[in-house]
Protein backbone atom coordinates (compact mmCIF):
# COMPACT_ATOMS: atom_id res chain seq x y z
CA UNK A 1 0.00 0.00 0.00
CA UNK A 2 0.96 3.35 -0.64
CA UNK A 3 1.26 5.81 2.20
CA UNK A 4 -0.99 8.40 0.80
CA UNK A 5 -3.13 6.33 -1.71
CA UNK A 6 -3.95 2.95 -3.40
CA UNK A 7 -1.03 1.52 -4.87
CA UNK A 8 0.33 2.49 -8.10
CA UNK A 9 2.41 -0.06 -10.12
CA UNK A 10 5.29 1.35 -12.61
CA UNK A 11 7.33 -0.34 -15.21
CA UNK A 12 10.73 0.66 -16.73
CA UNK A 13 11.79 0.18 -20.50
CA UNK A 14 15.55 0.22 -21.93
CA UNK A 15 14.93 2.78 -25.09
CA UNK A 16 17.38 5.10 -26.29
CA UNK A 17 20.23 7.00 -24.37
CA UNK A 18 19.69 8.90 -21.02
CA UNK A 19 20.82 12.63 -22.09
CA UNK A 20 20.51 15.78 -20.72
CA UNK A 21 20.79 18.03 -17.36
CA UNK A 22 18.97 16.49 -14.25
CA UNK A 23 18.31 19.52 -12.04
CA UNK A 24 17.41 17.45 -8.85
CA UNK A 25 15.75 18.87 -6.15
CA UNK A 26 16.92 20.04 -2.40
CA UNK A 27 18.78 17.89 0.09
CA UNK A 28 15.97 15.92 2.49
CA UNK A 29 18.49 16.41 5.44
CA UNK A 30 19.03 19.73 4.80
CA UNK A 31 15.47 20.48 4.23
CA UNK A 32 14.30 18.98 7.79
CA UNK A 33 17.04 20.60 9.29
CA UNK A 34 15.85 24.29 8.54
CA UNK A 35 12.61 23.69 9.32
CA UNK A 36 13.15 22.50 12.54
CA UNK A 37 16.16 24.78 13.52
CA UNK A 38 14.34 27.82 11.94
CA UNK A 39 11.34 26.50 14.54
CA UNK A 40 13.56 27.19 17.13
CA UNK A 41 15.67 30.20 16.61
CA UNK A 42 13.90 33.63 17.39
CA UNK A 43 12.67 35.50 14.71
CA UNK A 44 12.29 34.61 10.85
CA UNK A 45 14.47 31.79 8.98
CA UNK A 46 14.55 32.12 4.89
CA UNK A 47 14.76 29.12 3.25
CA UNK A 48 15.28 28.55 -0.57
CA UNK A 49 16.01 25.36 -2.34
CA UNK A 50 13.51 23.41 0.44
CA UNK A 51 12.98 20.50 -1.16
CA UNK A 52 8.81 19.90 -0.80
CA UNK A 53 9.00 15.72 -0.72
CA UNK A 54 6.27 14.37 1.27
CA UNK A 55 9.15 13.50 4.71
CA UNK A 56 9.38 17.18 5.06
CA UNK A 57 6.28 18.40 4.37
CA UNK A 58 5.37 16.27 7.44
CA UNK A 59 8.23 18.04 8.95
CA UNK A 60 6.90 21.50 8.43
CA UNK A 61 3.02 20.74 9.66
CA UNK A 62 4.94 19.70 12.66
CA UNK A 63 6.56 22.67 13.38
CA UNK A 64 2.94 24.86 12.93
CA UNK A 65 1.50 21.98 15.52
CA UNK A 66 4.87 23.26 18.27
CA UNK A 67 3.35 26.88 17.60
CA UNK A 68 6.08 27.79 15.05
CA UNK A 69 4.46 29.81 11.90
CA UNK A 70 5.60 28.15 8.71
CA UNK A 71 4.64 29.73 5.07
CA UNK A 72 5.15 28.21 1.75
CA UNK A 73 6.41 31.78 -0.50
CA UNK A 74 6.17 29.22 -3.68
CA UNK A 75 9.25 27.91 -5.89
CA UNK A 76 10.71 26.20 -3.04
CA UNK A 77 10.94 29.13 -0.42
CA UNK A 78 9.84 29.26 2.87
CA UNK A 79 9.63 31.19 5.66
CA UNK A 80 9.60 30.28 9.24
CA UNK A 81 8.68 32.10 12.46
CA UNK A 82 10.79 30.38 15.15
CA UNK A 83 9.28 30.20 18.89
CA UNK A 84 13.02 29.69 20.40
CA UNK A 85 14.65 26.46 21.94
CA UNK A 86 12.26 25.55 24.59
CA UNK A 87 9.28 27.91 23.04
CA UNK A 88 7.47 24.37 21.56
CA UNK A 89 3.52 24.30 22.57
CA UNK A 90 2.06 21.34 23.34
CA UNK A 91 -0.43 19.88 20.53
CA UNK A 92 -3.63 19.18 20.77
CA UNK A 93 -3.44 16.37 18.24
CA UNK A 94 -1.21 13.43 17.38
CA UNK A 95 1.86 14.61 15.08
CA UNK A 96 2.25 12.32 12.48
CA UNK A 97 5.37 11.94 10.37
CA UNK A 98 4.64 9.88 7.96
CA UNK A 99 6.98 7.83 6.42
CA UNK A 100 10.14 10.05 7.86
CA UNK A 101 12.79 8.62 10.54
CA UNK A 102 14.73 11.57 10.19
CA UNK A 103 11.80 13.90 11.25
CA UNK A 104 10.29 11.77 13.86
CA UNK A 105 13.74 11.24 15.53
CA UNK A 106 14.75 14.91 15.22
CA UNK A 107 11.41 16.54 16.28
CA UNK A 108 11.51 13.59 19.51
CA UNK A 109 14.79 15.34 20.44
CA UNK A 110 13.60 18.95 19.74
CA UNK A 111 10.71 18.30 22.00
CA UNK A 112 12.26 16.27 24.64
CA UNK A 113 13.62 18.54 26.89
CA UNK A 114 10.33 21.11 26.47
CA UNK A 115 7.64 20.73 29.42
CA UNK A 116 4.94 19.07 27.28
CA UNK A 117 3.63 15.98 25.96
CA UNK A 118 3.75 14.63 22.67
CA UNK A 119 2.35 11.58 21.12
CA UNK A 120 3.98 10.90 17.66
CA UNK A 121 2.75 8.25 14.87
CA UNK A 122 3.81 7.52 11.12
CA UNK A 123 2.77 5.31 8.38
CA UNK A 124 2.99 1.30 8.23
CA UNK A 125 7.18 1.50 7.50
CA UNK A 126 8.01 4.12 10.00
CA UNK A 127 5.52 2.43 12.74
CA UNK A 128 7.70 -0.86 12.58
CA UNK A 129 11.14 1.25 12.91
CA UNK A 130 13.15 1.11 15.95
CA UNK A 131 12.79 4.05 18.36
CA UNK A 132 14.47 3.09 21.42
CA UNK A 133 17.88 4.45 19.93
CA UNK A 134 16.37 7.96 20.05
CA UNK A 135 14.34 7.06 23.40
CA UNK A 136 16.90 5.53 25.59
CA UNK A 137 19.43 8.21 25.34
CA UNK A 138 16.61 11.02 25.94
CA UNK A 139 15.86 8.92 28.99
CA UNK A 140 19.12 10.43 30.35
CA UNK A 141 17.61 13.90 30.10
CA UNK A 142 14.86 12.86 32.05
CA UNK A 143 12.03 12.46 29.23
CA UNK A 144 9.91 9.54 29.63
CA UNK A 145 8.70 7.65 26.42
CA UNK A 146 5.54 5.19 26.66
CA UNK A 147 4.93 3.61 23.41
CA UNK A 148 4.42 -0.31 21.95
CA UNK A 149 6.54 -2.67 23.26
CA UNK A 150 10.09 -3.05 21.34
CA UNK A 151 10.16 1.24 21.19
CA UNK A 152 8.01 1.47 18.14
CA UNK A 153 5.47 4.46 16.88
CA UNK A 154 3.29 5.32 17.98
CA UNK A 155 4.64 6.60 21.42
CA UNK A 156 4.03 9.80 23.50
CA UNK A 157 6.83 11.66 25.13
CA UNK A 158 6.83 13.44 28.50
CA UNK A 159 9.18 15.82 28.09
CA UNK A 160 11.63 16.90 30.99
CA UNK A 161 10.73 19.74 33.20
CA UNK A 162 14.20 20.05 34.44
CA UNK A 163 16.74 18.30 32.27
CA UNK A 164 20.43 17.40 33.11
CA UNK A 165 23.74 17.49 30.11
CA UNK A 166 24.34 14.02 28.96
CA UNK A 167 27.66 12.85 27.37
CA UNK A 168 26.25 9.72 25.30
CA UNK A 169 28.27 7.17 22.59
CA UNK A 170 25.87 6.72 20.22
CA UNK A 171 25.32 2.69 19.92
CA UNK A 172 25.04 2.40 16.12
CA UNK A 173 26.33 4.76 13.43
CA UNK A 174 23.57 7.06 13.03
CA UNK A 175 23.12 10.83 12.69
CA UNK A 176 19.57 10.45 13.54
CA UNK A 177 20.32 9.32 16.96
CA UNK A 178 23.15 12.34 16.75
CA UNK A 179 20.91 14.64 16.12
CA UNK A 180 17.88 14.29 18.68
CA UNK A 181 20.63 13.99 21.47
CA UNK A 182 22.10 17.43 20.24
CA UNK A 183 18.58 18.92 19.70
CA UNK A 184 18.00 17.92 23.60
CA UNK A 185 20.78 19.24 24.81
CA UNK A 186 19.55 23.10 23.40
CA UNK A 187 17.16 22.93 25.74
CA UNK A 188 19.43 21.94 28.46
CA UNK A 189 21.72 23.81 31.33
CA UNK A 190 24.98 23.19 30.92
CA UNK A 191 27.12 20.85 27.85
CA UNK A 192 25.97 17.98 26.26
CA UNK A 193 28.63 15.78 24.59
CA UNK A 194 28.07 13.19 21.69
CA UNK A 195 30.24 10.79 20.56
CA UNK A 196 30.35 8.83 17.59
CA UNK A 197 32.58 6.23 16.99
CA UNK A 198 32.00 6.35 13.15
CA UNK A 199 31.62 9.56 11.37
CA UNK A 200 27.87 10.40 10.18
CA UNK A 201 26.60 12.98 8.18
CA UNK A 202 27.76 16.04 9.96
CA UNK A 203 24.60 18.74 8.98
CA UNK A 204 23.35 19.17 12.29
CA UNK A 205 26.98 20.52 13.33
CA UNK A 206 27.36 22.78 10.58
CA UNK A 207 23.91 23.88 10.92
CA UNK A 208 24.11 24.18 14.41
CA UNK A 209 26.86 26.28 14.27
CA UNK A 210 24.91 28.76 11.78
CA UNK A 211 22.81 29.61 14.18
CA UNK A 212 24.64 30.65 16.48
CA UNK A 213 24.88 27.50 19.59
CA UNK A 214 28.48 27.17 20.44
CA UNK A 215 29.21 23.94 19.45
CA UNK A 216 32.69 22.36 18.56
CA UNK A 217 33.84 18.05 17.10
CA UNK A 218 37.29 16.91 18.66
CA UNK A 219 38.25 13.84 16.50
CA UNK A 220 39.62 11.61 19.16
CA UNK A 221 41.13 8.12 20.00
CA UNK A 222 37.35 7.60 21.11
CA UNK A 223 35.47 9.19 18.00
CA UNK A 224 34.34 11.77 17.30
CA UNK A 225 33.64 14.17 19.98
CA UNK A 226 30.60 16.94 19.94
CA UNK A 227 30.33 19.36 22.60
CA UNK A 228 26.87 21.52 22.90
CA UNK A 229 26.74 24.34 24.86
CA UNK A 230 22.92 24.23 25.92
CA UNK A 231 20.72 27.29 26.10
CA UNK A 232 21.93 29.09 23.40
CA UNK A 233 19.40 31.66 21.47
CA UNK A 234 19.40 30.18 17.81
CA UNK A 235 19.50 33.43 15.73
CA UNK A 236 17.55 33.20 12.27
CA UNK A 237 19.32 32.53 9.49
CA UNK A 238 18.76 32.62 5.72
CA UNK A 239 19.34 28.79 4.12
CA UNK A 240 19.97 27.88 0.24
CA UNK A 241 19.40 24.17 0.54
CA UNK A 242 22.01 22.43 -1.83
CA UNK A 243 20.77 19.65 -4.34
CA UNK A 244 20.42 16.57 -2.61
CA UNK A 245 23.34 13.90 -3.60
CA UNK A 246 21.23 10.84 -2.64
CA UNK A 247 18.89 12.28 -5.01
CA UNK A 248 21.50 12.86 -8.16
CA UNK A 249 22.46 9.23 -6.91
CA UNK A 250 19.35 8.09 -9.32
CA UNK A 251 20.07 9.82 -12.77
CA UNK A 252 24.28 9.01 -12.40
CA UNK A 253 23.42 5.65 -11.43
CA UNK A 254 20.78 5.27 -14.45
CA UNK A 255 23.38 6.83 -17.14
CA UNK A 256 26.20 4.50 -16.37
CA UNK A 257 24.25 1.57 -16.88
CA UNK A 258 21.60 2.40 -19.97
CA UNK A 259 23.89 2.13 -23.16
CA UNK A 260 24.94 5.34 -25.27
CA UNK A 261 23.94 8.19 -22.08
CA UNK A 262 25.63 11.27 -21.02
CA UNK A 263 24.01 13.00 -18.05
CA UNK A 264 24.68 16.37 -16.41
CA UNK A 265 23.89 16.87 -12.62
CA UNK A 266 24.67 19.97 -12.03
CA UNK A 267 24.74 21.65 -8.20
CA UNK A 268 25.40 18.55 -6.23
CA UNK A 269 26.48 18.89 -2.52
CA UNK A 270 30.03 16.46 -2.11
CA UNK A 271 29.97 17.20 1.80
CA UNK A 272 32.64 13.97 2.77
CA UNK A 273 30.11 12.62 5.16
CA UNK A 274 27.54 11.73 1.95
CA UNK A 275 29.85 11.63 -1.02
CA UNK A 276 30.86 7.42 -0.24
CA UNK A 277 28.83 6.44 -3.54
CA UNK A 278 30.47 8.57 -5.93
CA UNK A 279 33.62 7.27 -4.92
CA UNK A 280 33.32 3.29 -4.84
CA UNK A 281 31.59 4.25 -8.50
CA UNK A 282 34.74 5.67 -9.65
CA UNK A 283 36.68 2.75 -8.46
CA UNK A 284 34.37 0.21 -10.36
CA UNK A 285 35.19 2.02 -13.16
CA UNK A 286 32.56 4.40 -13.68
CA UNK A 287 32.62 7.10 -15.82
CA UNK A 288 31.99 9.65 -13.19
CA UNK A 289 33.62 12.99 -13.23
CA UNK A 290 33.12 16.20 -11.26
CA UNK A 291 32.82 19.70 -13.17
CA UNK A 292 33.14 22.66 -12.11
CA UNK A 293 34.10 21.78 -8.20
CA UNK A 294 34.12 24.61 -6.10
CA UNK A 295 32.71 25.55 -2.50
CA UNK A 296 29.58 26.69 -1.47
CA UNK A 297 28.69 27.69 1.48
CA UNK A 298 31.52 26.29 2.95
CA UNK A 299 30.88 22.90 0.78
CA UNK A 300 32.32 21.34 -1.55
CA UNK A 301 29.93 21.49 -4.64
CA UNK A 302 30.23 20.02 -8.35
CA UNK A 303 28.34 19.19 -11.73
CA UNK A 304 28.61 15.42 -11.96
CA UNK A 305 28.85 14.14 -15.37
CA UNK A 306 27.72 10.43 -15.55
CA UNK A 307 28.46 8.92 -19.25
CA UNK A 308 27.53 5.04 -19.69
CA UNK A 309 30.07 2.62 -18.32
CA UNK A 310 30.50 -0.75 -20.03
CA UNK A 311 33.73 -1.70 -18.39
CA UNK A 312 32.88 -1.35 -14.20
CA UNK A 313 34.07 -3.91 -12.17
CA UNK A 314 32.84 -5.19 -8.86
CA UNK A 315 34.65 -4.33 -6.43
CA UNK A 316 34.30 -4.48 -1.96
CA UNK A 317 32.90 -1.65 -0.25
CA UNK A 318 34.99 -0.77 2.41
CA UNK A 319 32.48 -1.10 5.91
CA UNK A 320 34.27 2.38 7.07
CA UNK A 321 32.41 4.18 3.95
CA UNK A 322 29.07 2.66 4.88
CA UNK A 323 28.09 5.80 6.58
CA UNK A 324 28.45 8.10 3.81
CA UNK A 325 26.94 6.39 1.49
CA UNK A 326 24.30 4.42 3.52
CA UNK A 327 20.97 5.50 1.55
CA UNK A 328 22.64 4.64 -1.79
CA UNK A 329 23.35 0.77 -1.02
CA UNK A 330 20.38 0.08 -3.45
CA UNK A 331 20.89 1.81 -6.51
CA UNK A 332 24.63 0.79 -5.78
CA UNK A 333 23.43 -2.90 -6.43
CA UNK A 334 22.02 -2.36 -9.55
CA UNK A 335 24.83 -0.93 -10.67
CA UNK A 336 26.88 -3.63 -9.60
CA UNK A 337 24.23 -6.18 -11.68
CA UNK A 338 25.42 -4.60 -14.49
CA UNK A 339 28.97 -4.65 -13.36
CA UNK A 340 31.83 -7.40 -14.41
CA UNK A 341 32.16 -9.68 -11.28
CA UNK A 342 30.74 -9.58 -7.33
CA UNK A 343 30.54 -6.71 -5.72
CA UNK A 344 30.69 -7.42 -1.68
CA UNK A 345 29.22 -4.66 1.09
CA UNK A 346 29.80 -5.26 4.17
CA UNK A 347 29.42 -3.25 7.57
CA UNK A 348 25.70 -2.69 6.44
CA UNK A 349 23.60 -3.83 9.01
CA UNK A 350 21.82 -0.43 9.90
CA UNK A 351 20.24 -1.20 5.86
CA UNK A 352 18.04 -4.01 7.86
CA UNK A 353 16.05 -0.69 9.93
CA UNK A 354 15.44 1.75 7.40
CA UNK A 355 11.95 2.60 5.58
CA UNK A 356 12.61 -1.23 4.61
CA UNK A 357 14.75 -4.46 5.59
CA UNK A 358 17.00 -2.83 2.52
CA UNK A 359 18.85 -5.99 1.95
CA UNK A 360 15.91 -8.00 1.72
CA UNK A 361 14.00 -5.92 -0.62
CA UNK A 362 16.61 -5.67 -3.24
CA UNK A 363 17.75 -9.07 -3.21
CA UNK A 364 14.21 -10.46 -3.83
CA UNK A 365 13.67 -8.25 -6.63
CA UNK A 366 17.32 -8.59 -8.03
CA UNK A 367 16.54 -12.06 -7.37
CA UNK A 368 13.06 -12.37 -9.36
CA UNK A 369 15.00 -9.88 -12.23
CA UNK A 370 17.60 -12.88 -12.95
CA UNK A 371 20.40 -11.70 -10.41
CA UNK A 372 22.16 -13.56 -7.77
CA UNK A 373 22.44 -12.16 -4.44
CA UNK A 374 24.31 -13.25 -0.95
CA UNK A 375 23.15 -12.36 2.27
CA UNK A 376 24.02 -11.96 5.89
CA UNK A 377 23.06 -9.97 8.83
CA UNK A 378 25.65 -7.28 8.39
CA UNK A 379 27.00 -7.87 4.60
CA UNK A 380 25.36 -8.97 1.20
CA UNK A 381 27.09 -9.29 -1.87
CA UNK A 382 25.95 -9.32 -5.55
CA UNK A 383 27.02 -11.35 -8.69
CA UNK A 384 27.77 -8.34 -11.96
CA UNK A 385 25.86 -10.01 -14.99
CA UNK A 386 28.08 -7.50 -16.96
CA UNK A 387 26.70 -4.68 -18.68
CA UNK A 388 22.61 -5.17 -20.38
CA UNK A 389 22.73 -9.18 -19.33
CA UNK A 390 20.03 -8.81 -16.36
CA UNK A 391 17.01 -10.71 -17.84
CA UNK A 392 14.43 -8.39 -16.14
CA UNK A 393 10.77 -8.94 -16.64
CA UNK A 394 10.18 -9.16 -12.84
CA UNK A 395 7.63 -7.32 -10.82
CA UNK A 396 9.63 -5.97 -7.27
CA UNK A 397 7.55 -5.25 -3.77
CA UNK A 398 8.61 -1.89 -2.95
CA UNK A 399 7.67 -2.13 0.91
CA UNK A 400 6.89 1.67 1.30
CA UNK A 401 10.30 2.44 0.34
CA UNK A 402 11.14 4.86 -2.34
CA UNK A 403 14.65 4.29 -2.83
CA UNK A 404 13.91 0.68 -3.33
CA UNK A 405 10.75 2.03 -6.14
CA UNK A 406 13.68 4.41 -7.66
CA UNK A 407 16.40 1.32 -7.48
CA UNK A 408 14.09 -0.79 -9.44
CA UNK A 409 13.49 2.04 -12.13
CA UNK A 410 16.52 2.39 -13.04
CA UNK A 411 17.16 -1.23 -12.97
CA UNK A 412 14.60 -1.51 -15.77
CA UNK A 413 16.25 0.96 -17.58
CA UNK A 414 19.28 -1.85 -18.99
CA UNK A 415 17.60 -5.31 -18.50
CA UNK A 416 16.38 -7.21 -21.38
CA UNK A 417 12.82 -7.11 -20.64
CA UNK A 418 10.57 -4.77 -18.38
CA UNK A 419 11.10 -4.00 -14.62
CA UNK A 420 8.08 -3.22 -12.91
CA UNK A 421 7.05 -2.37 -9.12
CA UNK A 422 3.58 -3.22 -7.01
CA UNK A 423 3.60 0.90 -5.91
CA UNK A 424 5.61 4.43 -7.00
CA UNK A 425 3.46 6.31 -4.75
CA UNK A 426 6.55 5.93 -1.85
CA UNK A 427 9.07 8.03 -4.10
CA UNK A 428 7.10 11.56 -3.88
CA UNK A 429 8.57 11.22 0.03
CA UNK A 430 12.22 12.35 -1.17
CA UNK A 431 12.08 12.88 -4.85
CA UNK A 432 9.05 14.03 -6.16
CA UNK A 433 9.70 15.11 -9.75
CA UNK A 434 11.75 11.36 -9.91
CA UNK A 435 9.26 10.45 -12.93
CA UNK A 436 9.62 13.59 -14.85
CA UNK A 437 12.79 14.20 -14.72
CA UNK A 438 13.99 10.65 -15.56
CA UNK A 439 11.40 10.76 -18.83
CA UNK A 440 12.66 14.11 -19.79
CA UNK A 441 16.55 12.29 -19.58
CA UNK A 442 14.78 9.91 -22.16
CA UNK A 443 14.00 6.85 -19.48
CA UNK A 444 10.38 5.33 -20.10
CA UNK A 445 8.76 4.95 -17.26
CA UNK A 446 4.44 4.14 -17.55
CA UNK A 447 1.98 3.30 -14.90
CA UNK A 448 -0.36 0.67 -15.94
O1 LIG B 1 20.15 12.45 9.67
C1 LIG B 1 19.66 12.30 8.53
O2 LIG B 1 19.20 13.25 7.87
C2 LIG B 1 19.66 10.95 7.95
C3 LIG B 1 20.42 9.96 8.51
C4 LIG B 1 20.48 8.58 8.02
O3 LIG B 1 19.76 7.75 8.90
P1 LIG B 1 20.42 7.11 10.23
O4 LIG B 1 20.70 8.17 11.19
O5 LIG B 1 19.37 6.14 10.73
O6 LIG B 1 21.66 6.40 9.74
C5 LIG B 1 19.89 8.44 6.62
O7 LIG B 1 19.67 7.09 6.33
C6 LIG B 1 18.62 9.22 6.46
O8 LIG B 1 18.13 9.15 5.14
C7 LIG B 1 18.83 10.70 6.75
C1 LIG C 1 16.50 6.27 5.35
C2 LIG C 1 15.93 7.32 4.75
O1 LIG C 1 15.14 8.25 5.35
P1 LIG C 1 14.50 8.32 6.81
O2 LIG C 1 15.35 7.54 7.76
O3 LIG C 1 14.43 9.77 7.12
O4 LIG C 1 13.12 7.75 6.71
C3 LIG C 1 16.18 7.58 3.32
O5 LIG C 1 15.78 8.65 2.84
O6 LIG C 1 16.76 6.74 2.59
Amino acid sequence: MSSHGAPVPMKSHAKGPLKGEAHVPGDKSISHRALIFGAMAVGETNISGLLEGQDVLDTAKAMQSFGATVENLGDGNWRVHGVGTGGFAEPDHVIDCGNSGTGVRLIMGAVATCPISVTFTGDASLNSRPMARVTDPLALFGTRAVGRSGGRLPLTLVGAENPVPVRYETPVPSAQVKSAVLLAGLNTPGETVVIEKEATRDHTERMLAGFGAEISTEVTEEGRVITLKGQPELKPQTIVVPRDPSSAAFPVCAALITPGSDVLVPNIGLNPTRAGLFTTLQEMGADLTYENLREEGGEPVADLRARYSPDMKGISVPPARAASMIDEYPVLSVVAANATGRTEMTGVKELRVKESDRIDAMARGLRGNGVSVEEGEDWWAVEGMGPGNVPGGFTCETFLDHRIAMSFMCLGLSTKEPVGIDDSGPISTSFPIFVPLMTGLGATLETD
